[in-house]
């Protein structure tokens, strides 16, 4: 066992929002993880959650499998994601399915994959609400983050990162038991989230664990204790370079403990056509901008096409 992280606790109902920006931005700067507490998802809602992505991941595999990932969305088997390709050819022992934007699924262009057995529409409006309320969330962490670093708190909005966002809800499944006997076998292998911020909810089974200095060797891991009813909270790469490294993006992964082990994770990254550019605030004459500007769009999709380029 690693020794626990000792993660700072944000209020996101709190009155004062001087002080939760504040705590925010020294959570950002020395951890890039929190947790996050009254966050207005209720606790009834995310046991449905769990109760339904268990229901879909004990479906037989051919069954899954008709739902394959297409679009980012959809049903991932275990073994076939490497999050760090660099150190291991070796996939990660999780399954996983997608849920995009739900605007997708407008008559227009429907982009989700939905299960079709007996009780697949409740499954699917679960995940709609759970989807929307987590959604909601994490809009309004994003105003505090952006008092955080001295920016209006409708910025993200204003530069087209939360109007029609790029939020993926993610159900994962980590097997207890690996098929496959390797010790160097992660549930996910160490990794930064790409995007703005994840929201993670957990079914209380640990396992995952931070790095806080990337570049320490040996790396000094740390684990994170789940808290009830919170959300973990964490920085993405889009967002550590919007705020040129001000925040950041840390180094997590999960080990398997031998126990079955069911989480939820939001990713919220800006809606694709957003520009993201080093935030002034956050540059000075002795800290210059360090990245050009990037289209959200490509940014993420050359960082898929690494983790997933053994399959595609
Ligand atoms: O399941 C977890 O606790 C973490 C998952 C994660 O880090 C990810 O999917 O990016
Ligand atoms: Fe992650």
């Amino acid at each position: 066992m690693a020794k626990p992280a000792n993660l700072p606790i944000i209020d996101l109902s709190s009155s004062d929002l001087e002080h939760s920006a504040k705590s925010i931005r020294q959570a950002c700067m020395e951890y890039g993880f929190f947790y996050l507490v009254n966050h207005g998802v209720g606790e009834e809602l995310l046991d449905r959650v769990f109760s339904e992505s268990r229901k879909f991941f004990a479906l037989p595999l051919e069954e899954k499998m008709k739902l394959a990932r297409k679009n980012h969305r959809g049903y991932t088997p275990l073994y076939a994601e490497n999050l760090n390709p660099s150190a291991s050819s070796r996939g990660d022992s999780k399954e996983s399915f997608y849920i995009g934007p739900l605007e997708d699924d407008s008559v227009q262009c429907k982009l989700n994959q939905w299960p079709l057995e007996d009780g697949a529409a409740s499954w699917k409006c679960t995940m709609e609400t759970y989807y929307e309320h987590v959604l909601d969330a994490g809009k309004r962490l994003i105003s505090l983050i952006a008092q955080a670093l001295n920016v209006e708190q409708d910025f993200f909005g204003k530069v087209g990162a939360t109007d029609d966002p790029n939020g993926f809800l993610r159900l994962l499944h980590y097997p207890g038991v690996l098929e496959v006997s390797d010790e160097e076998r992660y549930g996910a292998s160490a990794h930064s989230d790409y995007g703005m911020i994840t929201l993670l909810a957990t079914d209380g089974v640990g396992g995952l664990q931070v790095c806080r200095e990337k570049s320490s060797h040996p790396q000094i891991w740390e684990d994170v204790l789940s808290l009830k009813g919170a959300f973990i909270v964490n920085i993405g790469d889009m967002l550590e370079r919007w705020t040129n490294c001000l925040f950041r993006s840390t180094l997590h992964r999960v080990v398997p403990t031998g126990r079955e082990r069911y989480s939820l994770a939001f990713f919220l990254d800006p809606n694709p056509d957003c520009m993201v550019e080093c935030l002034k605030s956050c540059c000075s004459e002795s800290s210059p901008p360090k990245f050009a500007p990037i289209r959200s769009g490509d940014y993420l999709k050359e960082r898929l096409q690494v983790t997933y380029s053994s399959q595609e």
